[in-house]
């Protein structure tokens, strides 16, 4: 960290509801900063690293926290303070027990509080304001995710010479779930705000296109809308939005260039010994979230391993969660309930010095993840509901050994373009068991045919070619 930077210089600015490192407080009352959590943060700051200057408008991760400009790791960051009601409403309340579970499929009810609502309204205007105080003259801003949905409309408001592009890295629901939403036409009215509009799969887009016929009764193409390819548009008075799908990605080089890095691949053998050189490691990675499916994976090893499927003194399973979003209820609820889930297969199936699931709370670097990831001789992403979900590209990217296997729910974004994986349908527990019987073992060839494919897939659609489709398609001026 160092620098204050100025306001009103930025050509380009992200704006996003976390800053890509969260402030932490510690125990001697001095502050630091670490990386924030999430797979927005892992794909965006390559993109800002790649251009000469960037800034990005965002949350610092703690309530009542004032922090002036700083520039980290060559980008300016400018902070926006949220009050600790502020986090309780608009990002606990508002973002996570409204639209996060509304927009992924309803798997626990949304929470419709208007107290939530007014607060969202004004966190989106601070964060409106302080881009419109950051933006140079005629700059390009990328807006990101369902916390801001309201800034390009509020932004356009202040500022009409700013280029707005807006990306939703959640997915964008079916339209019967999106109309339970007291405050619909607001979020379809504050997305227009922008000049385009990114969704990671053309599903997404074309409920967008039709949500704004149905409920604007705007004039919009009703084609169905392709990847990278076909943009949709909606005819305003005065201008065109066009919409699009951009599926999102990982820097899948630096990613290949660590994994064979020596040193990385002797962790990974000394993780395999740490473990007791078990025959089969089974992984999962993911924010502690019920959206991932941990619940799911641990029922299918759980039964496996009842079931005498699987031999508990020659299998392993290393569960990674980082916390997340911690005093939001059903966050609590998930989080004991698969500690239970834990303690309940270790108790019947382990022995002394000898877990058979390796459980972590707490986020882990990206050195040993990757470890993990070339240790790992099954990865199993199984989420009920996902976006994307860039550990799975993640881990096909860093098998350039074309070692592995990957399981993959169907309803992760990542299952569109990663058809070589394992796929499941996660509501189908002996389907997804079986399928990961199939994954241990798979005959040698074919296990690297698949691998190779999807490895290949990873590495011709990175985060960089993400960002440039995108960006190319929100002005020709524009990288
Ligand atoms: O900021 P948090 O509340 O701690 O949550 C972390 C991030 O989670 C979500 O990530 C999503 O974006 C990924 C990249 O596009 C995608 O792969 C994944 O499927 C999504 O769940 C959230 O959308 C971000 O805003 C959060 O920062
Ligand atoms: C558990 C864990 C994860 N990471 C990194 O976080 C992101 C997660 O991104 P994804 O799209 O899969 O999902 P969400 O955004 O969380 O919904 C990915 O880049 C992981 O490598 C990490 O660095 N450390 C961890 O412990």
């Amino acid at each position: 960290m160092k620098d204050t930077v100025p306001h009103g210089t930025s050509d380009f600015v992200v704006v996003a509801n976390r800053l890509p490192v969260d402030m932490e407080t510690l125990d001697d009352g001095t502050t630091r900063w670490k990386r924030s959590p999430g797979g927005l943060v892992t794909a965006l700051e390559p993109i800002l690293h790649d251009r000469e200057r960037g800034s990005w408008v965002g949350w610092p991760g703690v309530p009542d926290a004032k922090v002036e400009p700083i520039v980290s790791g060559g980008i300016d960051l400018y902070p926006v303070e949220l009050s600790s009601d502020e986090v309780s409403r608009y990002y606990e309340g508002f973002s996570n027990a409204t639209l996060w579970p509304l927009y992924h499929d309803v798997l626990v009810a949304p929470v419709f509080d208007r107290d939530w609502w007014h607060s969202y309204l004004d966190v989106n205007r601070h964060f409106a304001e302080e881009t419109a105080r950051t933006a140079a003259e005629g700059a390009t801003v990328w807006v990101q995710d369902y916390q801001l949905q309201l800034v390009p409309r509020l932004l356009r408001e202040m500022r009409p010479d700013l280029t707005i592009g807006f990306f939703l890295h959640i997915p964008f629901p079916p339209v019967e779930l999106f109309m339970q939403l007291p405050w619909r036409k607001e979020f379809v009215e504050g997305l227009l705000g922008a000049d385009l509009i990114g969704f990671h799969l053309p599903g997404g887009a074309n409920n967008f296109l039709f949500l704004a016929r149905r409920l604007l009764g705007l004039d919009t193409t009703t084609a169905g809308v392709g990847v990278r390819s076909a943009l949709g548009r909606v005819t305003l008075d005065d201008r065109v939005v066009r919409v699009g799908a951009f599926p999102i990605s990982v820097d899948s080089r630096q990613l290949v260039e660590q994994a064979t890095d020596p040193a990385i691949v002797e962790r990974a053998a000394e993780i395999r010994r740490e473990l007791g050189n078990p025959r089969k490691i089974l992984l999962g990675v993911d924010r502690l979230d019920y959206t991932k499916g941990i619940d799911l994976r641990l029922s299918a090893l759980g039964e496996l391993l009842d079931e005498g499927r699987l031999d508990p003194s020659d299998t392993v399973m290393v569960q990674l969660a980082t916390p997340s979003r911690e005093r939001v209820e059903h966050y609590m609820k998930m989080r004991s309930s698969i500690e239970e889930q834990v303690s309940h297969i270790n108790g019947d199936h382990g022995q002394i010095g000898r877990p058979v699931v390796h459980y972590l709370y707490q986020p882990v670097d990206r050195s040993e993840l990757i470890a993990l990831f070339l240790a790992a001789d099954v990865m199993l992403v199984t989420p009920m509901r996902d976006g994307m979900n860039l550990v799975a590209k993640e881990y096909v990217a860093c098998r350039a050994d074309l070692g592995g296997a990957l399981v993959l729910s169907e309803f992760a974004g990542a299952a569109a373009e990663l058809r070589g994986a394992y796929l499941v349908n996660p509501h189908d527990l002996d389907g997804v068991k079986n399928t990961i019987m199939a994954a241990l073992d798979p005959e040698r060839e074919q296990g690297r045919r698949r691998m190779s494919r999807l490895h290949r897939q990873v590495l011709d659609h990175d985060v960089h070619r993400w960002a440039q489709s995108f960006l190319g398609a929100l002005s020709p001026v524009v990288d």
